[in-house]
């Protein structure tokens, strides 16, 4: 439907086309709110500049860990030797690289995802989308004005830091590590966060020579210190060199080889990965024309995801942790807030109203007995949830994998609470010893003492994050410690370590 306000770009005056909803970014986060929005029946408006899926599909999450399934693959064979005769072992990365491209990225091609927000009733538009005013989006030529909202999930690009020369070097971020079909002899890593280390492991585990070069003292800095020293001690296993506390100051590549000069020293490697953290931008989005600062870090949200009169974010852009599964839980609130707003807008309750009146003018949403239905999920009158991040689950999938839920130690210190920590390691549980533990995992809780729940705990282990959800549900519902300390934990599961580090809390 055109219609609207005329709007004038460059001596040009483009009708601007009404629509219910425009998201702009269909990542994890924006694609969920766009195809949930449109099976409700709201006229939606997808627009992408990339590819439908973001990061996680193409060049993150499900790539990264079938790389990583396929290193652990190899590393589990290797302990044959040990446990079970003999195995002889020769790792080629084609398959590995076959895999990503065939089954993960459809070599790169989001044919199915744009066919899938289609058929969910979507309308699609490739570009990059700007805010343009109020409600309004333009992407290139083509303006679309919101009649109830637009969703920013614009996402983050990697953070370069500003080392000297190193803009100039043909460096590899996330993507060409992704893509990589003929692995490097030699490859430096720069940042040992969560990418660097997953990633350095991997590579190591299929015969690269990998250094990591990370500038604070440990790696996986904002994870416990004792994550951080198991998490370095299984790379350095694995034949990794390890170099913290480093700071890079100048880059170069004579053609062939790069070179990272740093305190007097250099290393040298065949190609260079640069994961030294990511950066929304948001400089790109014309947030000015709505009367929001562009030139924050991260695009402020409240419990609701609003960003402004209008316009809501969701995911890696809101700066609330950079995972796919905050992006999903954002999204779901983005979705039942908007619905919400829509049926305010449409003469019906709003969330915090009985279920009386429902549908309205447009009829667009399809209700239920006062409820509204969203892509399979009901959203009920008094029902639109808050975000709530006190039990942020994060795992980085390293051998043995770093699972952590809620606060650190330090995290709790420096809140003032009053703060217990119980330890037990994995390598002294029943389970640990049978399975002879690569690397020592552990179990760390950090309790309210006060008020006698756990805030914060971390489980690094073999499965370490499949054993978080037990810490996740603890911390989430603040179940009293005391019922923690009389509920049976199975014998011998690595789990069972939590009721360990339960009877150490002091
Ligand atoms: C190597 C790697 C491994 C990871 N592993 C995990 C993991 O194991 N578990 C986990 O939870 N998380 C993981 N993550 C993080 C996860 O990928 C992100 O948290 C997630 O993708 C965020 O989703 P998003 O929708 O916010 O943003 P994105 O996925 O970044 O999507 C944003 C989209 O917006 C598009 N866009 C940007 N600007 C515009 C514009 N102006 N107009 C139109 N489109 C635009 C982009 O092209 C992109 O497609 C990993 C990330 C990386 C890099
Ligand atoms: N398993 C997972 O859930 C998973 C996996 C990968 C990525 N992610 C998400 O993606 C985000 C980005 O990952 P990342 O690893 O790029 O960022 P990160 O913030 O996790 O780690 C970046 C590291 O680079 C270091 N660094 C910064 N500048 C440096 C410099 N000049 N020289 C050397 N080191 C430097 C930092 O100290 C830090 O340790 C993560 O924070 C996480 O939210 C999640």
């Amino acid at each position: 439907m055109a219609g609207g306000r005329a709007v004038r770009n460059a001596g040009k005056v483009t009708e601007p086309e009404i629509v219910d909803v425009v998201v702009v970014g269909l990542g994890v986060g924006g694609e969920e709110v766009a195809g949930r929005l449109a099976e409700a029946g709201l006229d939606v408006v997808g627009v992408e500049r990339d590819l439908v899926g973001g990061e996680c599909p193409y060049w993150g999450c499900i790539p990264s860990k079938m790389m990583i399934r396929a290193a652990n693959a190899l590393a589990e064979a290797h302990r044959v030797n040990e446990l079970a005769g003999s195995a002889e072992v020769r790792p080629d990365w084609a398959p590995v690289a076959k895999r990503i491209r065939e089954e993960a990225t459809d070599t790169w091609d989001d044919q199915a995802a744009v066919d899938r927000f289609i058929g969910k009733g979507g309308r699609f538009v490739r570009g990059a989308g700007r805010l343009d005013g109020p409600g309004r989006v333009r992407v290139g030529d083509q303006v679309f004005q919101a009649r109830h909202a637009v969703v920013l999930g614009t996402g983050t690009r990697p953070s370069v830091p500003p080392i000297d020369g190193l803009a100039d070097t043909p460096y590899w971020t996330n993507h060409q590590a992704i893509e990589v079909e003929k692995l490097p002899a030699t490859l430096l890593v720069l940042g040992g966060g969560a990418i660097g280390l997953e990633l350095a492991q991997v590579f190591a585990r299929f015969g690269v020579r990998v250094t990591v070069i990370e500038a604070a003292d440990r790696v996986l800095a904002v994870e416990e210190p004792e994550s951080s020293k198991v998490a370095a001690a299984a790379l350095r296993a694995d034949g990794v060199t390890v170099e913290t506390g480093v700071k890079a100051e100048r880059v170069s590549h004579d053609g062939s080889a790069f070179t990272v000069h740093a305190g007097g020293g250099s290393y040298t490697g065949d190609r260079l990965l640069v994961v030294t953290g990511r950066r929304a931008h948001l400089e790109e989005l014309g947030l000015d024309s709505v009367g929001v600062d562009a030139k924050q870090r991260y695009l402020p949200v409240d419990s609701r995801m609003h960003a402004a009169d209008g316009i809501w974010a969701v995911g890696d852009l809101t700066g609330e942790g950079a995972f796919t599964h905050i992006a999903m839980y954002q999204a779901a609130i983005v979705v039942a807030d908007v619905l919400d707003h829509v049926r305010r807008a449409q003469g019906g309750p709003d969330a915090s109203g009985t279920a009386s009146v429902v549908g309205g003018a447009a009829g667009v949403v399809s209700s239920v007995g006062g409820a509204m239905s969203a892509g399979g999920s009901t959203v009920a009158p008094g029902s639109v949830p808050v975000a709530d991040y006190r039990a942020l689950p994060r795992v980085t999938f390293t051998d043995p994998e770093v699972g952590a839920v809620g606060l650190t130690e330090q995290q709790a210190r420096d809140r003032g609470i009053n703060v217990q920590i119980g330890f037990a390691e994995l390598s002294s549980s029943t389970r640990g010893w049978i399975h002879k533990t690569p690397g020592d995992g552990f179990i760390k809780l950090v309790a309210d003492a006060d008020q006698g729940v756990l805030v914060g705990a971390t489980s690094v282990g073999p499965a370490g994050g499949e054993v978080l959800s037990g810490l996740v549900v603890a911390v989430h519902a603040s179940v009293p410690i005391s019922q923690l300390r009389h509920m049976i934990y199975a014998y011998p599961t690595f789990h069972r370590a939590i009721e360990t580090a339960l009877r150490d809390l002091s």
